[in-house]
């Protein structure tokens, strides 16, 4: 074993960590050391992080503000990046990699004045800040999405490696697409991890104006936010919907496996998961994401003929009563689409990132 660690450099939100994590177990598997970069909010999910040791690097988010709040956050930021600097000098890292998040920035360019071999992982088809601010300074980008956008002059670092899916993603991907025997037709509705009030807003009200003869056949999944519950299903429960309602379900990945169809939002995870899993989906991307990442998100499938985008201000009840009847009438070219959304999932893109690591690695071993 090689006892110089490649360092993973991940922090903010568990969306970040996630891919890390898996990364981690792959490279471990491997035999290669791992240790973890971190900003203090995410030293409390880090608690199982498989890392042999995890390094807490002050960083900032410069947000818009007052000029002096700017000020403040590059002032941070540069201590960060001397403190990442030292830890540096001392572990003498095989490679660093970053997730994505201002946490990562400082090590990123403590690692690149080093010299040391770098590389950035992106989930979105369109990167966010920090990974942009540090594209120009990384070995390699991998791409979670086919489609991520990057300035020409970059392209030749890219590698897509896909997002990571967790263990139960792989596992629902075993199985096949629902059949249509009983006329059953099997809806899940997500909002990604937070929810989405638009699915509330919007969906109830579609189902309850189907025919009652479409109505009938719908068995429904829908996640809905906690504060959204009641009106839910109030609409429900007068429609008489077979429905079943939570704030989350620990169990997506299953719920996605056993569904005809899928109503959500574009998340770069639950894009990646209808792909791997394999199942067609109508998108309605967050219109306020970040540049319009989600819309990017959603066009991987969409262009690979498995799901349909609409706009949040075209996604009516009146348009989705229309094409859900349409749906249950004619499902048949559903399992095609099934497919189609399968041929362009990533189920091993743990295993590509850590090939992409050591490989970086490896490029400037001295
Ligand atoms: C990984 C990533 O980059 N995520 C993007 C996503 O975050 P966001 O976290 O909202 O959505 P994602 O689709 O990426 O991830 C949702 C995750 O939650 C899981 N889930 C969801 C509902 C549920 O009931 N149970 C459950 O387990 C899904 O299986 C999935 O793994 O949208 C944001 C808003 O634009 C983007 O800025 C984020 O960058």
């Amino acid at each position: 074993m090689n006892d110089r660690p490649i360092l993973l450099a991940a922090g903010g939100t568990g969306g970040h960590l996630f891919p890390a994590e898996a990364l981690a177990h792959a490279l471990e598997a491997r035999g290669a050391a791992v240790e973890l970069v971190t900003d203090e909010r995410a030293l409390a999910y880090g608690g199982s992080f498989p890392a042999r040791a995890m390094h807490c690097i002050p960083s900032a988010t410069p947000r818009g503000g007052s000029l002096f709040e700017k000020a403040r956050a590059v002032a941070q930021l540069a201590y960060g990046t001397a403190q990442a600097a030292k830890v540096m000098s001392r572990l003498r890292p095989r490679a660093v990699i970053g997730f994505g998040g201002y946490p990562t920035v400082p090590p990123l360019l403590a690692a690149s004045f080093l010299k040391i071999p770098t590389a950035l992982h992106e989930s979105n088809a369109i990167m966010g800040k920090a990974n942009r601010f540090l594209s120009g300074h990384v070995d390699k980008i991998a791409a979670g999405l086919p489609n991520l956008a990057v300035p020409p002059a970059l392209q030749s670092k890219v590698v897509v490696t896909g997002n990571p899916v967790r263990p139960a993603v792989l596992e629902a991907a075993t199985r096949a697409y629902p059949d249509f025997a009983d006329g059953t037709f099997r809806l899940l509705v997500t909002g990604g991890s937070q929810g989405a009030r638009v699915m509330a807003d919007i969906v109830p009200e579609a189902i309850a104006a189907l025919p009652d003869h479409l109505r009938a056949r719908i068995r429904l999944v829908q996640q809905t936010r906690a504060e959204d519950i009641a009106r839910v299903e109030a609409i429900y429960e007068s429609a008489k919907v077979d429905v079943e309602i939570a704030p989350f379900f620990k169990d997506l990945p299953l719920r996605i496996a056993q569904a005809h169809f899928v109503i959500a939002r574009a998340g770069a995870s639950t894009v990646s998961e209808l792909a791997v899993i394999g199942r067609p989906s109508l998108l309605v991307p967050l219109p306020q994401s970040l540049d319009g990442d989600q819309a990017a998100n959603a066009a991987v499938i969409e262009q690979a003929g498995a799901a349909e985008t609409v706009k949040q201000s075209d996604f009516s009840p009146a348009f989705l009563t229309a094409r859900l009847a349409q749906l249950i009438e004619a499902p048949q070219a559903l399992a095609q689409k099934a497919e189609a959304a399968k041929r362009v999932g990533v189920a091993d893109a743990a295993e590509r990132l850590a090939d992409l690591i050591l490989n970086v690695a490896q490029s400037r071993a001295p």
